[in-house]
C-alpha cells in the first residue's frame, strides 16, 4: 500500500533527481542494462521504460539493479500494467493520464504514480485524491509551457513534470516555470543510437540534458 500523500512525496523526490526523466521505448531488452548504465553515468538517474513494446518488461528487469539508477514504468493503462510493472521492479509508475481503477491499483502495488493530466479538471480531479504531483501530458500538443504556466496561476500547490514534445531546446521554457519539477523526454535515446550501441554519444546527450536549470 501506499497512500497520495506518501506516492506524491516520492513522486517530488524522483523528480528532483535530475531535470530530465528520459522516456525510454526498448526494443531489445539486451540494451537495457548497457542504456541504463549510459544515462546514469551522464548524470540522468530516474528512467521510465514505456510499457509499449514486448521487451519493456524485461528492460525494466535488467535495469533495476544498474547502480544509481530508479527505473520506472511508463505508459501505466491497465490494473494489470500495474501488476507487471511491479513485478518486473518498476519502483514508480507513469500514465499518459489516470482512472481510478489505475490509480488504486498503484496504491494497493505501492507504486507512487506519476498520473498524466492535461486541464486545470484533470489536475483538481487528482489533487482530490492526494495527488500534488503530477505528469503534463501531452505537454506541447496541450498548449506548451505558455498552459502549463496558465495552469499554476491559479493552482500553484500542483506542481508537473511535463512531457511530449519537451526537446533540448524547449525544456528551458518549461524548467524555469515554478511548477514545474522536472521534465521527460526521449530525445536522450534516440532510437537509431540505442540499435547501434552507441552509448557514449547518449551518454553525452545525458549530461547535456542533466545540465538545464531548472
Ligand atoms: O507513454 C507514456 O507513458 C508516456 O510517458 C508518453 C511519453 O511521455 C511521450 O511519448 C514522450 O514524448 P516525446 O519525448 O515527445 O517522445
Amino acid at each position: 500500500m501506499i497512500t497520495a500523500k506518501e506516492a506524491s512525496l516520492r513522486n517530488r523526490e524522483i523528480c528532483g533527481l535530475a531535470p530530465i526523466i528520459p522516456v525510454l521505448v526498448v526494443d531489445d531488452a539486451a540494451s537495457a542494462r548497457p542504456l541504463a548504465e549510459a544515462l546514469v553515468a551522464g548524470g540522468l538517474p530516474a528512467l521510465e521504460v514505456t510499457l509499449r513494446t514486448p521487451a519493456a518488461l524485461d528492460a525494466i528487469r535488467a535495469m533495476a539493479d544498474v547502480p544509481g539508477g530508479v527505473v520506472g514504468a511508463g505508459t501505466l493503462v491497465t490494473p494489470q500494467d500495474v501488476k507487471n510493472a511491479v513485478a518486473a521492479g518498476a519502483k514508480f509508475g507513469v500514465s499518459p493520464g489516470a482512472t481510478d481503477a489505475l490509480v488504486a491499483a498503484c496504491e494497493d502495488a505501492g507504486l507512487p504514480l506519476l498520473a498524466g493530466a492535461a486541464t486545470a479538471t484533470e489536475a483538481m480531479a487528482m489533487l482530490e485524491k492526494g495527488y500534488d504531483v503530477l505528469k503534463f501530458f501531452p505537454a506541447e500538443a496541450s498548449g506548451g509551457a505558455p498552459a502549463l504556466k496558465a495552469i499554476g496561476a491559479p493552482l500553484p500547490q500542483i506542481h508537473f513534470c511535463p512531457t511530449g514534445g519537451v526537446s533540448l531546446k524547449n525544456a528551458n521554457d518549461y524548467l524555469s516555470l515554478p511548477n514545474v519539477l522536472c521534465a521527460g523526454g526521449s530525445w536522450v535515446a534516440p532510437a537509431d543510437l540505442v540499435r547501434d550501441g552507441k552509448w557514449d554519444e547518449i551518454e553525452t546527450l545525458a549530461r547535456d540534458a542533466s545540465k538545464l536549470e531548472r
